[in-house]
């Protein structure tokens, strides 16, 4: 065999980051949509506004009863190449309730855009949801937080360490009060080097600057990070590294994995008010 990374051969490393992880992979998808179609009908939801020029440069936001709580933008996943934000409004089951304002968001998916520019959509919709919270999104604009799921988790964590003067002169220098990133993916050189890569299309310094284990800054919002015990052992040393290196930095960075979750099964307890992961991430919030 050939190494090519940490000791998997290609078939290895390509297993570590397999697309289906359950055999009822497409039930599972099916019934998520289905929960997000019932979601959505029963609560108030205004869907697709535009953050930004492009097509998938929209959000939907699940208002909550309490016009001044706190925030909650939602990053689906699907390895940056598929899933949409109509796959994910089953997020608000856990959330709304609890007076948190949900923004669920989507972007533009490879190979039609590269990483750096699906980057660059995540961290506008945030500036977006800065600039608009209180007026077209409810909300409170000092208490915005992040959460997203795999790919999502991912957008979570670099969205998270972004300079905002930087990236937009007319924000304050912290406009993310925190975030919770579950299964998420911290280090994307694996990815480079696996299956996916024909379709995500990284080479090594986009894998780079895009990997959140490689761009943390000084003060970053606090991270809660999760994954399920059932995941493979990328996932789990991906979330241990990058917890190990936020805490080299000085953060406290509380760390679950859960029970024997699978990658697909440990999404959907987020909205189970009680669940191990719903409770961490209202925690987060301090909701
Ligand atoms: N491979 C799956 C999608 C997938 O990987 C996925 C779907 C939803 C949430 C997270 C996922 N994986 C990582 O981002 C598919 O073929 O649809």
């Amino acid at each position: 065999m050939t190494p090519v990374y940490r000791g998997y051969d290609q078939e290895g490393l390509d297993a570590q980051y397999e697309r289906l992880v359950a055999p009822d992979s497409y039930a599972i998808f099916d019934r998520w949509r289905a929960r997000s179609d019932a979601s959505a009908a029963k609560r108030p939801c205004i869907v697709d506004i535009a953050y930004g020029p492009s097509e998938m440069e929209k959000l939907d936001v699940f208002p909550s009863a309490d016009p001044d709580g706190p925030i909650l933008i939602y990053i689906h996943g699907g390895y940056w190449i598929w899933k949409d934000k109509v796959d994910f409004r089953f997020v608000a089951e856990g959330v709304v309730d609890a007076g948190v304002n949900l923004v669920v968001i989507n972007y533009a998916l490879t190979p039609h855009v590269t990483m750096d520019e699906i980057i660059r959509q995540v961290r506008a919709a945030v500036a977006f949801t800065w600039k608009n919270a209180g007026g077209v999104i409810p909300g409170n604009r000092n208490r915005i937080f992040l959460a997203g799921h795999s790919a999502g988790g991912h957008l979570t964590a670099i969205a998270a360490s972004t300079h905002w003067q930087s990236f937009d002169a007319a924000l304050p220098p912290e406009i993310v009060a925190g975030g919770l990133a579950v299964s998420g993916l911290y280090d994307l050189e694996p990815i480079r080097l696996s299956y996916l890569n024909e379709t995500v299309g990284l080479d090594e310094p986009m894998a780079w600057r895009g990997s959140p284990i490689c761009q943390t800054k000084m003060e970053m919002p606090p991270l809660t990070l999760v994954c399920g015990g059932g995941e493979s052992d990328e996932f789990k040393r991906q979330q241990r590294d990058y917890a190990a290196t936020l805490e080299r930095g000085g953060a406290i960075v509380p760390t679950l994995e859960i029970g024997d979750l699978h990658h697909f099964a440990v999404i959907e307890t987020i909205a189970e008010p009680g669940s191990e992961l719903n409770a961490a991430l209202l925690k987060r919030m301090a909701v």
